[in-house]
C-alpha cells in the first residue's frame, strides 16, 4: 500500500478511466462510504452535507441521497456550477425528491452531524472570502464534523477541523503528517472500487501494514538456541547517561535476541537486565571488543563525547549496526558507508539537522524530503528520521526505497523510547533479517508497542516489556491498521 499525493491520485483516477473503468462508479462509491461513515458513527443523528463545487462536492450529493435512502434526515447545502459527475450526482438527488439549498444559507443546528463536501484533493491555493468565511463557521459550530477525503482547505490555512475523514481510494499525506493530521481527526479508509491496477506506484513511499510486516517476522525454528536466534551487542554508557544502553539491552531482548552484551566504560554501574551479559571497558580502544560474539550492534546510546571510540571499535567488527544518537555524526555514518558495513541510522529531526547541516525545524516540517535527503548523503545506510510518524528511507542502488510508518503515538514522545528502538532493529538484524527490513519490522513493533499500552506517562521500559504482546498479536493476524473500519479506538494509530 503507498502514500498518495493530490497528483498521483489524480493519476489513479485518470488510469482507472483509461482502464474503461466510469469515474461516476468512484463517485458513487465515495457517497455511500461517507453515508455508512456517518450512519455508523452518528446513528440517528440529522445531517447537514455541504457540497462544493467540485469532485468532492460530488461525492456530498451522492452521499446525501444514501443518507435520505437510509431514512436520515438530511439537509443539502451546495455550490451552484456543477458540471460532470457531480452534476449527474445532484440530479439523482433531484429525482429522489431532494432539493438542495444554496450554500449561503446553511446555519448550524444543534445536534446536527456536518459533512464536509466542499474541497478535496483539488485546491490549488488557500481558501479566501467566502469560502474561508464558511470554514470559520464550520470549525465554529459545536457538531461534529465528517470530512470526504480531506478536511475542506487542506493543505493549507484554514481549514476544516474534522472528527473522522473518509480518505478516499488510497491515504494521502495530510492524513498521516503533522500538522495536517491533527485537523483530520480518525481516519477511514474507503477503498471505493477503484481497479488495483490504478494503484499501483511503486515510485511513491510504502505504507506499513500489519499484513507486510507480519510477512517479515522471523520464524523461530524447533531446534532454536540462544546462539542461534541472534546475538546483539550494545555499546554505549556515559556517567550522565546511564540508563540509554540499558534500555537498548532491554529493546533487544524483547525483540528476541537470543543473547545481549553490553560493553561499557567499566567505571559505570549499569542497572542492567539480569540476562545481559557484562562486557566492562578500560577504554574503547581497537580490539577492545574482540571476543565478543554477535551478529549485530547498536552503538551511540548514551556514550557521549566517547560515542567516537565507541563507533570505531564497533565499526571494526564489521557488524551490521544501529547508529543511534551519539553515534550520529557525519564523519562516523561515512566511516560505515566507506567500510561498506551496513548500518542503519535513527535521528529525531535534530540528530538529522545535524547530519544535514541544517534546522531541526525544517527537517521536521519536511520529514519525508529529510529522510531522502539523508539516504542520498549516506548511500546503502538505511534512514530511519524518527517523528509522527516516522519515515524510513534507504538508496540501495539506482533507485530509492521509502516507508512510512502507521503505528506510534504521542505519548511515545518520551526520554529512552529510542534506545529500545535501536536495541529492537539490532536484534531483527541479528536474527538474520536485511537491515531495511529490520528497520521497518522493528519500527512497526515498537509504535504498535506504543499504541496497545500507549497512555501519557508510559515509560520506555515498560514499552519494551509489551513487545512480546504485540508481536504475539501481530504473527496471529489480530492488528488491523488504524484506517481499517471497526478497529478498536486506538489500534495501531499512525
Ligand atoms: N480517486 C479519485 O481521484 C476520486 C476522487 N473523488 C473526489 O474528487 C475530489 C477531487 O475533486 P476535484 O479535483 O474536482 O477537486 P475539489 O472538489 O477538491 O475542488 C475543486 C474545485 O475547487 C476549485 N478551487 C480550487 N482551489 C480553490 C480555491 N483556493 N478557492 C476556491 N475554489 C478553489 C476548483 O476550481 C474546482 O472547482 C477528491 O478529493 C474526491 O473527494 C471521487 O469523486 C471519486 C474518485
Ligand atoms: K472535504
Amino acid at each position: 500500500m503507498r502514500l498518495f499525493t493530490p497528483q498521483a491520485m489524480r493519476e489513479a483516477d485518470a488510469k482507472a478511466v483509461g482502464l474503461g473503468y466510469p469515474s461516476l462508479l468512484l463517485m458513487e462509491a465515495a457517497g455511500r462510504a461517507a453515508a455508512r461513515a456517518v450512519l455508523e458513527r452518528f446513528a440517528g443523528r440529522r445531517v447537514a452535507v455541504l457540497c462544493g463545487k467540485g469532485n468532492n462536492g460530488g461525492d456530498g450529493l451522492a452521499a446525501a441521497r444514501h443518507l435520505a435512502l437510509a431514512g436520515a434526515e438530511v439537509r443539502v447545502f451546495t455550490a451552484l456550477e456543477h458540471a460532470g459527475d457531480a452534476l449527474h450526482m445532484r440530479q439523482a438527488l433531484r429525482a429522489h425528491g431532494l432539493e438542495a439549498e444554496p450554500l449561503e444559507r446553511w446555519q448550524p443546528r444543534p445536534g446536527e452531524v456536518v459533512l464536509d463536501a466542499l474541497f478535496g484533493t483539488g485546491l490549488s491555493r488557500g481558501l479566501e472570502g467566502f469560502w474561508a468565511e464558511l470554514v470559520g463557521r464550520v470549525n465554529a459550530a459545536a457538531c461534529p464534523v465528517v470530512a470526504i477525503d480531506l478536511p475542506s482547505g487542506l493543505p493549507f490555512e484554514p481549514h476544516v477541523r474534522a472528527t473522522l475523514t473518509l480518505a478516499l481510494a488510497g491515504l494521502k499525506r495530510e492524513h498521516l503528517f503533522h500538522p495536517a493530521r491533527a485537523a483530520c481527526g480518525e481516519v477511514l479508509l474507503a477503498g471505493i472500487g477503484m481497479p488495483a491496477r490504478a494503484l499501483e506506484r511503486p515510485d511513491l513511499p510504502e505504507l506499513l501494514t500489519p499484513r507486510a510486516m507480519a510477512a517479515l517476522l522471523p520464524g523461530r525454528p524447533g531446534d532454536a538456541h540462544k546462539g542461534s536466534v541472534g546475538r546483539v551487542l550494545v555499546a554505549g554508557g556515559h556517567a550522565a547517561y546511564t540508563g540509554a544502553p540499558v534500555l537498548a539491552a532491554l529493546g533487544a531482548h524483547r525483540a528476541g535476541a537470543g543473547l545481549v552484551t553490553v560493553a561499557y566504560p567499566a567505571e559505570l554501574r549499569l542497572n542492567l537486565p539480569l540476562e545481559s551479559v557484562r562486557h566492562p571497558l578500560e577504554s574503547w580502544s581497537a580490539g577492545a571488543l574482540a571476543g565478543v560474539r554477535a551478529e549485530a550492534a547498536a552503538v551511540g546510546m548514551g556514550a557521549g563525547p566517547l560515542a567516537h571510540a565507541a563507533a570505531e571499535a564497533v565499526l571494526a567488527l564489521r557488524l551490521p549496526t544501529v547508529l543511534d544518537a551519539d553515534a550520529l555524526r557525519p564523519e562516523l555514518v561515512q566511516a560505515y558507508v566507506r567500510e561498506g558495513v551496513p548500518a542503519v541510522i535513527t535521528p529525531h529531526p535534530g540528530e538529522a539537522a545535524r547530519l544535514l547541516g541544517g534546522e531541526a525545524g525544517a527537517v521536521a516540517a519536511e520529514p519525508l524530503e529529510a529522510a531522502r535527503a539523508l539516504a542520498e548523503r549516506f548511500p546503502k545506510v538505511v534512514v530511519v528520521l524518527k517523528g509522527g510518524p516516522t519515515v524510513l528511507a534507504w538508496k540501495a542502488g539506482e533507485g530509492l526505497e521509502f516507508a512510512v510508518n502507521t503505528t506510534g503515538n504521542p505519548a511515545m514522545a518520551s526520554g529512552g523510547t529510542g534506545d529500545v528502538l535501536a536495541g529492537v532493529v539490532a536484534a531483527l538484524m541479528a536474527a538474520g533479517l536485511p537491515p531495511w527490513d529490520a528497520a521497518r519490522l522493528g519500527v512497526y513493533l515498537h509504535g504498535l508497542s506504543g499504541d496497545r499500552r500507549g497512555r501519557v506517562g508510559l515509560l520506555a521500559h515498560e514499552l519494551a516489556d509489551a513487545l512480546p504482546e504485540a508481536r504475539a498479536a501481530l504473527e496471529r493476524g489480530e492488528v488491523r491498521a488504524f484506517w481499517a473500519w471497526g478497529s478498536p479506538p486506538g489500534s495501531a494509530r499512525g
